[in-house]
C-alpha cells in the first residue's frame, strides 16, 4: 500500500462546482437559538409525561411556530464553510445530520484539528437511546462516519465513504462527554484510509475504520 497521508492541502471551493456556499459567521444568532431552542423541544418531547392539555397547548404553540418560519427553505445541498485559526477553509453542508449548524437533529458534533488528525467532543441525551441508557449503535456509526469523512475531508480532497467498518468496544453512555478522535492513515489510487475512535473517560468505546474514495471533479 502506498502510504500518502498528505494529498492536496486546499479543499476546492464548492461554488465552482455550482454549491451554494454560505460562511458560518453568515448563520443568524437567532437561528442558532432557535435550533437550540428546538433541541431542548425534542428532549422534552421524547421524555415528557405531560397531560393531555398541557400536550395540546405544546402542539398548538409548536404549530404556530412552524407556521411563523413561513415557505421560505434554503436549498437541500446548500454548504456551510468553516475557517479554521490557520486560515483554511472547511466545508460542509449546512443541515448534515451529525454536524450541521443549522439541523435542530444534528447533536452536533464539532471536531476540530488536532496534530495530524481530528477531534471533537459531543455529549448524546435521551433522544439518541438505543438499549436503555446507552447510545443507540446506528447513531455511533453516524458519529464515525462523520469523523472519518471529515478527517479524510480535512486532507484536502472531497471523499465519500465507501466501506465503514465498525468495532463496538464497550457501552457508550448517555449524557456524558464523548470524546472523538480521527485521522488518514493512508492512501492508494483513490483510496484514503481513515481511523477513528470514541472514548469516554479515557476508554474506547468504539473504533471505526473506513475506505473513502476520492470523487473525480469536473475538470
Ligand atoms: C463532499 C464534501 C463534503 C465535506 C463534508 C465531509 C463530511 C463527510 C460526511 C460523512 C461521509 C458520508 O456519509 S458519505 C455518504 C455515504 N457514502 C456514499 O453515499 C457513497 C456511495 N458510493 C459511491 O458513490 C461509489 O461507490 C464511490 C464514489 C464510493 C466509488 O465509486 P467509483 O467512483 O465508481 O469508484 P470505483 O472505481 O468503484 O472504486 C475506486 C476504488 O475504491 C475501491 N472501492 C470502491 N468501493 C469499495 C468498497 N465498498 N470497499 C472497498 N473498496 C472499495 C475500488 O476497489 C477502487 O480501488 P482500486 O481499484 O483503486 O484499488
Amino acid at each position: 500500500m502506498t502510504v500518502d497521508t498528505q494529498p492536496a492541502p486546499r479543499f476546492p471551493d464548492p461554488r465552482d462546482f455550482g454549491f451554494t456556499v454560505l460562511d458560518e459567521a453568515e448563520i443568524p444568532a437567532e437561528l442558532t437559538a432557535l435550533v437550540g431552542q428546538v433541541r431542548s423541544l425534542v428532549d422534552a418531547v421524547a421524555h415528557t409525561e405531560a397531560g393531555p392539555e398541557a400536550l395540546e397547548r405544546a402542539r398548538a404553540a409548536a404549530a404556530e411556530a412552524t407556521a411563523a418560519l413561513g415557505g421560505e427553505r434554503r436549498a437541500i445541498g446548500a454548504m456551510v464553510r468553516h475557517t479554521r485559526p490557520d486560515g483554511g477553509a472547511e466545508y460542509g453542508t449546512v443541515t448534515n445530520i451529525v454536524a450541521g449548524p443549522t439541523n435542530p437533529a444534528a447533536p452536533p458534533l464539532r471536531l476540530e484539528r488536532d496534530g495530524d488528525g481530528l477531534r471533537g467532543e459531543v455529549v448524546l441525551g435521551g433522544v439518541y437511546q438505543g438499549p436503555p441508557g446507552l447510545v443507540h449503535g446506528g447513531w455511533i456509526a453516524a458519529l464515525l462516519d462523520q469523523a472519518l469523512g471529515s478527517a479524510a475531508n480535512a486532507a484536502g480532497v472531497p471523499c465519500l465513504t465507501a466501506k465503514l467498518d465498525v468495532d463496538y468496544r464497550d457501552p457508550t453512555p448517555l449524557n456524558v462527554p464523548l470524546h472523538i478522535t480521527a485521522r488518514v492513515t493512508g492512501a492508494e489510487r483513490r483510496k484514503v484510509f481513515v481511523s477513528a475512535e470514541i472514548r469516554h473517560n479515557g476508554e474506547v468505546t468504539a473504533e471505526g475504520t473506513a475506505i473513502m474514495v476520492r470523487i473525480p471533479l469536473p475538470g
